[in-house]
């Protein structure tokens, strides 16, 4: 196992033209829904923005009219006689802040449930998208990828979209407010400033373009990580058997390492941007100062006035820095959105066709016309893993595919139900190629019994009724039964309900096995693959597992595959498929008659070196 590549993480500030986009999409797909909830909550913002500059503002009066005793005017609009400015003040500011705290609550609680419910919708489509991936597409990436995209990279988005559109609305509104009230008052306060707008801009750019180089290589870095944990529990009994642990743990540890330096890296951005701007909001915060003490020295300022000022330049300073932080978080969640619609956008290329038509019930016969598949695409030059293979399984039939390892085998299996689609040649069933069908139909009418059953962690009962959740208990019962399964189901501590799968009980091989095929008789499909269904199986288990088989084989046209060829003499066609092409076919007795590649691989079964008696 050699540790995760390092990330190539795109250091490129994303184009303006790019930006557009992105952010339509995430308000058509996400906001506009919500639309209602995200006006509300950016209403609040906005009064808890201009509730700050608005409290801030009262020093003026407050000032003038308690200590030089003048007439006080609030927000240049009330006029209020000096003697009353003692209860009328405080009372203004009780009121101020009681509707600021009511508009923050609100804030809250909008924000939180905006962001939460966004972040489900990505991670249900992301889900949606995965679980409808082509199977050529999962196989390419690990599950940890997306186990990390959903849990991560979405939470990221949700910072962004509400954390983020909201408080910067509220600090930009407290920015606005300020200036508008300083521009109203004295333009050239308003300014100084302008002046140190450009510098500003220059810190969000750089501190954003370093965060967004890091939150790339953190993601990749949070997708290996998991990737690594699943596969250190997947593989387990390797690891401990081989004595690796501390191997493992210095790879998970490198890969750790690998992903603070980058998480390091994008907080570091986050928390630096402010105090920059701080500092350029100190430098503006002088110069006001100077300005508005010269002034007040030339007697064109209020002792209320400059007091003011100061106050609203201070939270402007505030808002400012908040403002700074927020394009960072903004530019990280941009990143990850970007990221994940990439995932989101990518179409399954195994697709219904428009006009499919469905499959109509009844017994239906499998036919491979001249069928050619290759994993590769054409490009590649790489030779196709079949080639002009044509076999037929008629209802009541039993093809069984036999041959050397990596011959093609299973790959053949997988085109019936579409998990591929072949390259050339068609797959038929009742002579309608299956590319014409619904999808639906077709993998609904085929049961697949495979060499390790996968068993969900559920109970019994529903992992036999997976693929029918409409069926009643004695119908899963009958369909148990009739796979050899009812009885040690029955002796299990909770009967059918008692767990299975990952964190349930632990079933042997033949056990799981039976508990596949009850699930395929429930299914009761006209189409049975079987892939190599009897081979991890002791004797006993074999002969049960096979006659649960065979009862179920009845009737049904069956693919099978065996690398046992004792399992297969009974079929009513074996071909034997090597290098992806059909080099023999025929019955047991005509293929061991021929003495080819068949009777070879009966020889080298066979335990005194008859072929027959090796497969009887
Ligand atoms: N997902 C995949 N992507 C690329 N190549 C694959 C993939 N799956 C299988 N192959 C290749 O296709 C060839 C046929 O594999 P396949 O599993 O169909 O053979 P098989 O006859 O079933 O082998 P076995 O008896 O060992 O199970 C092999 O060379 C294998 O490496």
């Amino acid at each position: 196992m050699t540790p995760p590549p390092a990330p190539a993480a795109d250091d490129t500030p994303p184009p303006r033209a790019s930006l557009r986009p992105l952010l339509a999409r995430i308000w058509r797909d996400y906001l506009s829904r919500r639309r209602a909830a995200l006006f509300l909550s950016v209403l609040c913002a906005a009064i808890v923005g201009v509730m700050a500059a608005t409290v801030l503002q009262l020093l003026e009066p407050a000032i003038d009219g308690l200590f030089l005793g003048r007439p006080v005017t609030i927000w240049g609009a009330f006029t209020i006689p000096p003697g009353q400015a003692l209860t009328a003040i405080p009372l203004v500011i009780v009121g101020a802040g009681l509707v600021w705290t009511a508009a923050a609550l609100g804030q809250a609680a909008l924000v939180n449930r905006l962001g939460h419910g966004i972040v489900g919708d990505i991670q249900v489509r992301l889900f949606g998208s995965m679980i409808r991936a082509d199977l050529a597409r999962l196989r390419s990436q690990h599950s940890g990828g997306f186990v990390s995209s959903v849990l991560f990279d979405a939470n990221l988005v949700r910072e962004a979209f509400t954390n983020g559109v909201v408080n910067y609305t509220q600090h930009a509104l407290t920015l606005i407010a300020v200036l508008a009230y300083m521009a109203w008052t004295d333009w050239r306060l308003t300014a100084i400033v302008f002046l140190g707008a450009p510098v500003i801009a220059w810190v969000i750019r750089r501190f954003g373009k370093r965060m967004r180089k890091a939150t790339t290589g953190a993601m990749v870095e949070t997708s290996n990580l998991s990737t690594a944990l699943m596969e250190n529990l997947d593989g387990v009994r390797l690891i401990k058997i081989e004595n690796r642990e501390a191997a493992e743990e210095a790879r998970v540890a490198e890969v750790v390492a690998r992903r603070q330096r980058h998480v390091i890296k994008s907080a570091d951005s986050r928390a630096f941007a402010g105090p920059f701007s701080n500092l350029v909001a100190m430098v503006i915060v002088a110069a006001v100062m100077a300005y508005a003490g010269w002034q007040a020295r030339q007697g064109e300022m209020s002792v209320g006035a400059f007091a003011a000022y100061i106050g609203l330049l201070m939270a402007a300073g505030q808002s400012l820095r908040q403002v700074t932080n927020l394009q960072t978080v903004m530019s990280e969640g941009l990143t990850a959105a970007r990221r994940l619609f990439e995932a989101l956008d990518i179409q399954p290329e195994i697709r219904e066709a428009p006009d499919a038509r469905p499959l109509p019930p009844g017994p239906l016969t499998v036919a491979f016309e001249q069928v050619a598949f290759a994993y590769a695409p054409a490009s590649e030059n790489v030779a196709p893993t079949l080639s002009e293979v044509s076999l037929t399984v008629a209802p009541g039939e039993t093809v069984a595919l036999v041959g050397p390892s990596g011959g093609g085998k299973s790959t053949l299996l997988s085109l019936l139900p579409r998990f591929y689609d072949v390259t050339a040649g068609a797959v038929t069933v009742n002579g309608q190629d299956i590319r014409t069908l619904k999808l639906h139909d077709l993998r609904d009418r085929i049961a697949l019994v495979t060499q390790e059953p996968f068993l969900f962690d559920d109970t019994i009962a529903a992992n036999i009724a997976y693929g029918r959740p409409g069926a009643s208990q004695a119908q899963i019962e009958a369909a148990a039964a009739a796979a050899a399964a009812h009885d040690f189901i029955q002796s299990l501590p909770e009967g059918y309900a008692t767990r299975a799968g990952e964190a349930g009980l632990r079933l042997s091989g033949g056990q799981r096995q039976r508990i596949a095929i009850a699930r395929a008789f429930l299914k009761d499909a006209p189409i049975l693959l079987l892939d190599e269904a009897t081979s991890a199986l002791d004797t006993e288990s074999e002969a049960l597992v096979q006659a649960a088989l065979e009862r179920l084989m009845a009737g049904r046209a069956t693919l099978m595959i065996a690398h046992r060829l004792s399992t297969v003499r009974n079929a009513d066609r074996i071909y034997v498929l090597e290098a992806g092409r059909v080099v023999e076919q025929g019955s047991h007795a005509q293929l061991v008659r021929k003495g080819g590649l068949y009777a070879r691989l009966a020889k080298q079964q066979s335990l005194d070196g008859d072929p027959v008696a090796a497969v009887s």
